[in-house]
């Protein structure tokens, strides 16, 4: 398989011809009403991937469930809410739910290759190189990869606790033609699902189609993130050229058939680097860079480098190179960057030109707070997740 991305799928009806798919199944897809691990609904899902595979289209798939296999084996009235009980259960969970899918797969012939990421893995360089190479390999070797997040060494800090953005940058990371998202609805609507006169979404060109839409409402009890997450994870990946489908996993077969189910969102922008996607869309924040109106133009209109002179405050804790959020005067957030200081130095330079700092701390003291290239804009729209835009 050429390591090079095709040109953007269109439409779901050139699914069926898509040489690369990245399928992500929620934890609510693969449970019984009990929150348990339903092997029945597993082996559904696998038949339909199975085909896929065995009539040559390459498959990657990132499964949530580990914790929910966890629940009945050890003997855990309902899904852990505390951290070290999450990564005990993902740890005994995730084993199981692997045996799973080695013996579904294997009755139809196929091996499958279980990775677990962290956030780092798909955005640190080394890293990343690293799980490309893995994953990419695999694939060359007919293997069906399974991939979860490595739940059982992911702290609170790192951790994504869903796997919908994951998937997204997964998606980046192999070069999938398509991302296909399963979950327990079989499409976005525009409200919840069960509020009388909720519609189904059928086609979403672009973030506009999507202002208005109400994903509040809470999502399963043993899914993470609702549809909130899954919608920054369709930021993640169509900003990057990547198509979704979003669906019910009851429904996976016709969509990767290319019928008309569940919501198609098409690309709306070409494979850019993914640093910049997870820090638009995935990174957490560590602190805020207030800017004056002057500095909010070059940064917003002339896309320039953040220097100190232009910034008049600074809130939370941070160190060298961790994302942080620039806000203008009213505090509205207009960008993400990684900062290039740690917070306690930067109130010694806030204010002052890049000339007054070099004489007075020494070259290496007159770089930009954050470097253009370390930097993505944000355009607010209603609801939780910040588009990125340029
Ligand atoms: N506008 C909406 N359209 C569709 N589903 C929605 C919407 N708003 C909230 N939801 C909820 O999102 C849930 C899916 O998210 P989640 O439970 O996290 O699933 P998963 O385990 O597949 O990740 C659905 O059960 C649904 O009730
Ligand atoms: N990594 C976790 C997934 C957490 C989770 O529930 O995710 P999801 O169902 O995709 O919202 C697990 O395997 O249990």
């Amino acid at each position: 398989m050429p390591d090079v991305t095709a040109a953007a799928l269109h439409d779901r009806q050139q699914l069926p011809d898509a040489a690369r798919v990245v399928v992500k199944v929620g934890s609510s897809s693969l449970t019984s009403p009990d929150g348990r691990l339903d092997p029945d609904r597993l082996r559904a899902l696998v038949d339909v991937l199975a085909a896929r595979r065995n009539a040559g289209g390459q498959v990657v798939l990132v499964s949530s469930g580990a914790i929910a296999a966890a629940i009945g084996p050890l003997g855990l009235a309902t899904r852990p809410r505390d951290l070290a009980t999450q990564q005990a259960a993902a740890s005994v969970g995730q084993g199981l739910l692997v045996a799973h899918y080695t013996k579904a797969f294997a009755d139809h012939g196929l091996r499958v290759g279980q990775v677990l990421l962290t956030a780092e893995d798909t955005v640190r360089r080394g890293h990343y190189r690293n799980a490309h190479r893995a994953l990419t390999r695999l694939l060359a070797l007919g293997v069906v990869p399974v991939i979860n997040e490595n739940d059982a060494v992911a702290t609170d800090e790192i951790r994504f606790g869903d796997n919908d953005r994951l998937a997204a940058l997964v998606s980046h990371l192999v070069h999938a033609d398509a991302l296909v998202l399963l979950t327990d609805v079989d499409a976005l609507y525009t409200g919840p699902p069960s509020r009388p006169g909720s519609r189904r979404l059928t086609h979403v060109a672009g973030p506009r189609d999507l202002d208005g839409i109400d994903v509040s409402s809470r999502g399963s009890a043993v899914g993470t993130g609702g549809m909130v997450t899954k919608l920054e994870s369709v930021a993640i990946a169509t900003h990057s050229g990547i198509p979704v489908v979003l669906t019910s996993a009851a429904q996976a077969g016709a969509a990767l058939a290319g019928q008309d189910v569940g919501t198609w969102f098409a690309a709306t922008g070409r494979r850019s680097s993914i640093r910049l996607l997870w820090l638009a869309h995935a990174a957490r924040t560590h602190g805020r860079l207030v800017l004056d109106e002057g500095a909010v133009r070059a940064v917003v209109e002339r896309r320039t480098s953040l220097l100190p002179a232009g910034v008049t405050g600074v809130e939370g804790t941070f160190d060298a190179g961790d994302p942080v959020e620039i806000v203008g005067p009213d505090g509205v957030v207009v960008a993400r960057g990684l900062v290039a200081y740690a917070s306690e130095e930067v109130p010694g330079l806030l204010g002052r030109s890049t000339s007054d700092l070099r004489a007075a701390l020494g070259p290496g003291y007159d770089r930009e707070l954050v470097h253009r290239d370390d930097l993505v804009l944000v355009r607010r729209r209603r609801g939780p997740a910040p588009a990125p835009v340029g």
